[in-house]
C-alpha cells in the first residue's frame, strides 16, 4: 500500500497543500481532480519522490518510502506532462533505452499502443497523440506496482483510449496501483476520486 501521510508542500512561500492524506491499495485507482493549479501534478511528483515535503511522509507498506530512493524509483512509473522522448531516436530505440533500465519487450510494448507500424520513425516525426502513445508504451514494458500518470489521455484518439483502458485494467488485475491526474474521464473502472482545491 502507498500512503501520503499528512503531507505539506511549499513553493516559494506559498502553501500548495497541507495536511494531505491519501492511500492507494493494490488493484486500486485514484483519480486526482481539481482546477488548474490545485496541486495535482505536485502531488504526483511528491508520490514519485521528486518534490521536497515540508511536512509528513510517503509510506510504502508502512515504511518510509523515500528512505531508499532507488528502491522507490524502481517500484514506480511516472508519466509526466512532458513525454520524455529522445527526438532523434526511433520509437523502437526510445523503448529499447527504457527496456535496458526496466526489462521488457519493446516490440510488444509498441504493439500494445498500436505503434508497431511506426517503430522505425524518429520520435520527432510522430504526431502529438503518437508521442503520447509512445510515452504510454513505457508502461507496457514490464510490470511495476505503482503508476503515477499526469493527464495520460491528452491527445489520444478513441482507439488509443481503449488501448490505455486495456493497459490500466491489466495492471490493476495484477495488483497494480494507479494514481492519475486528469480533467477528463479516464478509461478506468471503479476509480476513487480525490478532489483537490486551489489553496487560498
Ligand atoms: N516549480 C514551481 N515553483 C513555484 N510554483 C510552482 C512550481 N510548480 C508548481 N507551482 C505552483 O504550484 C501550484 C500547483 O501546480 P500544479 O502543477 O501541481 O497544479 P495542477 O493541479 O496539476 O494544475 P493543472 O490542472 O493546470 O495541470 C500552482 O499554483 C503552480 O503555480
Amino acid at each position: 500500500m502507498l500512503e501520503a501521510n499528512n503531507i505539506a508542500v511549499l513553493r516559494g512561500d506559498r502553501v500548495i497543500f497541507a495536511g494531505l492524506r491519501l492511500s492507494v491499495s493494490p488493484g486500486e485507482a485514484v483519480v486526482l481532480i481539481g482546477a488548474n493549479g490545485a496541486g495535482k501534478s505536485t502531488l504526483l511528483r511528491c508520490l514519485a519522490g521528486l518534490v521536497r515535503l515540508e511536512e509528513g511522509s510517503i509510506l510504502w507498506q508502512g515504511e518510509e518510502a523515500l528512505a531508499d530512493r532507488a528502491a522507490h524509483a524502481a517500484r514506480l512509473r511516472y508519466l509526466a506532462h512532458a513525454d520524455a522522448l529522445k527526438p532523434g531516436l526511433s520509437a523502437a530505440e526510445n523503448l529499447r533505452f527504457w527496456a535496458r533500465c526496466w526489462g521488457g519487450d519493446p516490440g510488444a510494448a509498441l504493439e500494445a499502443v498500436g505503434l508497431a507500424p511506426l517503430a522505425e520513425l524518429p520520435a520527432r516525426m510522430l504526431s502529438a497523440g503518437q508521442r503520447r502513445r509512445l510515452a504510454l508504451a513505457r508502461l507496457a514494458l514490464s510490470p511495476c506496482p505503482l503508476w503515477l500518470l499526469d493527464e495520460p489521455s491528452v491527445g489520444l484518439d478513441a482507439a488509443s483510449l481503449e488501448r490505455l483502458g486495456t493497459l490500466l485494467r491489466r495492471h490493476r488485475a495484477g495488483g497494480g496501483m494507479v494514481v492519475a491526474a486528469t480533467h477528463v474521464p479516464l478509461p478506468l473502472d471503479r476509480a476513487r476520486e480525490f478532489r483537490m482545491a486551489v489553496a487560498a
